[in-house]
């Protein structure tokens, strides 16, 4: 892994260990850092004077009285409520919001997308931002949207920050750096990214072109699953759940900033870099997580799980145990189970799938379901392996197997998922995706016996 010196002028708190070196350990935790000593009170939040002039800010992600609060208190240059313009509407016609149901368009189905190409367009994280489906709606705080990135260019003088939304980013190609108000978070495939709602940050190109995915959750916060009977250890610990110290610019350059806000996108004017955070702590803060980390559990003896065993990050919607959304990872494993039929069964859901692929091959789909694709199994459409992953999982002498490079995952959420216009008519969907299921033979012939 190449390392990257920090963007010129930023000043960066010390801390993290070894590889982990910028960032700090724990998922929800409360953090503190700062990157002048003494910046960060000690013992309050609102000292009368804070030390070196710095205003001192409150980011709330949760209503002050949840339980628990998620804040973080901020030291900054300025505060961030200076800035120079009235907000002013602009149009970023490829990123969608729901409630987007497209008059024309048919959602139910079952559809597959090459990866999205590159083309000469040079785009940065806000105008490569395409929107795939939409679920629920914005305003209300209820589903999410996913979409693919493009990204080729990095943005210069320029801030963003959701309102609407939490963002998980999911990196499949190039390398891309998030300079936000409270660090800077690298970012590589085979890692995903938290951005809190609120957050600002520019994002930048370290090793481009970069694509990848993004869930769009306007609802509650994705948190740990609950581990049930599999108890304290594995699936996603939360020490490998990392969060950047803090670091920040002094600079006086005109910028902009641009907010979206109940799904329309807004710009404003601002006289300096709104990354002048010098000392935060708190609980909401973006963390990275290495997928790598995530340590799997399956069936050790024979038959099929439900993929919730995968389960690296929920979103929960106020019914329990029904997810807003889950975030599900399909990596390298070993598969051991006895007279059984190992890759996913056949089925159908009231939750609705959106699947993408990281690296290497998904067992229920050998052929046509390639890194950078995606595949959406929307509520309560039939899906399954495709005839060759069926053949080959019927007739396979059953030793314990190593699924190598592999590394695929799922958006699964309880509202059904809309197609933009873009997925149905400009992103390279596969014309003939149901056919991969045409061929299944008849196998039935009213004899008894296993065929
Ligand atoms: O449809 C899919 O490929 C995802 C999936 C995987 C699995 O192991 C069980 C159910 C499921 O929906
Ligand atoms: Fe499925």
């Amino acid at each position: 892994m190449t390392t990257h010196d920090l963007p010129k002028g930023m000043i960066r708190a010390p801390g993290g260990l070894g590889p982990h070196e910028g960032y700090m350990p724990g998922f929800g935790n409360d953090f503190e850092t700062e990157a002048l000593p003494g910046a960060l009170p000690q013992g309050m939040n609102s000292p009368q004077k804070c030390n070196y002039g710095l205003y001192g800010e409150q980011l709330s992600g949760t209503a002050f009285t949840a339980n628990p609060p998620e804040r973080t208190w901020t030291y900054r240059i300025r505060p961030s409520v200076k800035h120079s313009t009235r907000y002013a509407r602009i149009d970023l016609p490829f990123w969608q919001s729901a409630p987007n149901v497209v008059p024309d368009v048919t959602s139910l189905g079952q559809y597959r997308w090459d990866p999205v190409p590159y083309t000469e367009e040079r785009l940065t994280w806000l105008t490569g931002m395409r929107t795939m489906t939409t679920a629920g709606d914005v305003n209300t705080q209820v589903g999410m949207a996913s979409h693919v990135y493009l990204v080729t260019e990095s943005m210069v003088d320029s801030y963003f920050f959701s309102a609407d939304s939490e963002l998980l980013v999911v990196p499949q190609e190039g390398r891309l750096r998030f300079c936000t108000e409270l660090g800077v978070i690298d970012l590589e495939p085979r890692e995903i990214a938290i951005l809190p709602r609120g957050l600002v940050y520019r994002v930048e190109v370290l090793d481009g072109p970069c694509r990848g995915f993004v869930c769009e959750n306007y609802g509650q916060k994705f948190e740990l699953p609950a581990r049930g009977p599999i108890g304290a250890n594995c699936l996603a610990n939360p020490r490998d759940f990392k969060a950047p110290v803090a670091a920040f610019e002094d600079r006086e350059k005109p910028s902009t900033l641009t907010v979206k806000w109940c799904g329309q996108f807004h710009e404003t004017g601002i006289g300096q870099s709104p990354l002048d955070v010098v000392a935060w702590h708190g609980n909401y803060a973006p963390l990275k997580y290495d997928l790598r980390t995530y340590c799997p559990v399956g069936a050790v003896l024979f038959d099929h799980p439900d993929p919730s065993i995968f389960t690296v990050l929920t979103a929960p919607s106020g019914v329990p145990g029904t997810a807003n959304i889950d975030f599900v990872l399909f990596r390298e494993r070993w598969t051991v189970a006895e007279d059984t039929f190992r890759p996913p069964w056949y089925h159908k859901n009231i939750m609705s799938e959106l699947m993408g692929n990281i690296y290497g091959q998904y067992d229920a789909k050998p052929k046509g379901f390639v890194p950078g694709g995606m595949s959406l199994h929307n509520m309560m459409l039939p899906h399954g392996p495709d005839r060759n992953a069926f053949e080959g999982a019927s007739n396979a002498d059953l030793k314990a197997e190593k699924l190598d490079n592999t590394m695929s995952f799922m958006f699964e959420t309880r509202f059904p998922q809309h197609l933009t216009r873009f997925a149905a008519e400009d992103a390279p969907l596969q014309d003939d995706y149901i056919d991969c299921w045409a061929s299944l033979e008849k196998k039935f012939d009213g004899t008894p016996g296993r065929k």
